[in-house]
């Protein structure tokens, strides 16, 4: 279970992202958050995560509490948060095999990850997340000879090789066709229910939010206007996170400035991925 409380993020700029967000990601339900651009969504998952330092508040999945990690011991911690990017993040010069097995190296030694020798088990099972994904036959193929959707579907199995507790998708469609999004969106669905894990989905496009999603979370500059079912999003609950109709943002909080850097965020992506 994720259990965030009073998030926030106050970037090195002064921008403050997250004015202290709470909820609960659960069971194997599939919660999207949507908003409009600007809201916090990109920022709260990668906060949860650790890519982005969360300024205050809780992350505990499963019962550790995530912020109180050192960097060895988050990095350990990831190998349970699958995520997904919406640019794929992969190697482009690795084969599809290479790009799914990478998400086993949190787990060799790192002599095996040098060598990128993995167990024949791990080897077995990214074969059969590669057959769910729909990718069976092209594990062999280079990254850069596949479709955007193709990328995708790689980049999931690559987060679900993980055997990830959660997995986190950051606009995982929104580089894609709507055909492929349905599809990608659908997979995802799939994986929810079979793996028993809930996905949390930061997503542009309201409608496959609402086609696919069990949950809403609507971010508005920085605050949860709207938790709640999907059935319940209905047009004052729209109006609310997109048009903040009854929302004021909370200029009473203190900035707390930090240093992250583009490069200790590529990094992090980097271990997001591989676990290592
Ligand atoms: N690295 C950064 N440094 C400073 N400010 C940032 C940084 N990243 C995001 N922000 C700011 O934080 C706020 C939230 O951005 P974020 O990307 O999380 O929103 P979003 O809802 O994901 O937007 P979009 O839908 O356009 O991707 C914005 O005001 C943005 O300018």
């Amino acid at each position: 279970m994720l259990e965030v409380t009073d998030l926030r993020k106050v970037y090195a700029t002064g921008d403050e992202a997250l004015h202290g967000v709470s909820t609960t990601v659960d069971g194997n339900e599939i919660v999207a958050m949507i908003g409009p651009s600007g809201a916090g969504k990109s920022t709260f998952i990668r906060c949860i995560n650790r890519l982005t330092e969360p300024t205050e508040g809780e992350i505990r999945l499963d019962g550790t509490e995530l912020t109180a990690l050192d960097a060895g011991e988050m990095k350990a911690a990831r190998r349970n948060i699958g995520m997904v990017f919406q640019e794929y993040n992969l190697v482009e010069r690795l084969t599809v095999m290479e790009n799914v097995l990478s998400g086993r190296l949190g787990y060799v030694s790192n002599w095996a990850a040098l060598r990128r020798t993995f167990p024949q088990k791990d080897v077995e099972m990214a074969y059969d997340v590669l057959e769910t994904v729909g990718l069976g036959g092209m594990e062999n193929k280079r990254a850069d000879e596949l479709s955007g959707g193709q990328r995708q579907r790689v980049g999931i199995a690559r987060a679900v090789v993980q055997e990830p507790t959660i997995l986190l998708a950051d606009e995982p469609t929104s580089s894609l066709d709507p055909e492929t999004s349905h599809a990608v969106m659908e997979l995802l669905t799939e994986i929810a229910a079979k793996r028993d894990i809930p996905i949390l989905i930061n997503i542009h496009e309201v409608h496959l939010a609402v086609e696919y999603a069990d949950r809403i979370l609507g971010l508005h500059d920085g605050s949860l206007v709207f938790d709640g079912p999907t059935t319940d999003l209905d047009d004052n609950a729209k109006d609310v996170i997109y048009r903040g109709e009854t929302i004021a943002g909370d200029s009473s909080l203190s900035v707390v400035s930090e240093s992250d850097t583009v490069t200790d965020e590529s990094d992090r992506e980097q271990s997001a991925v591989t676990g290592d």
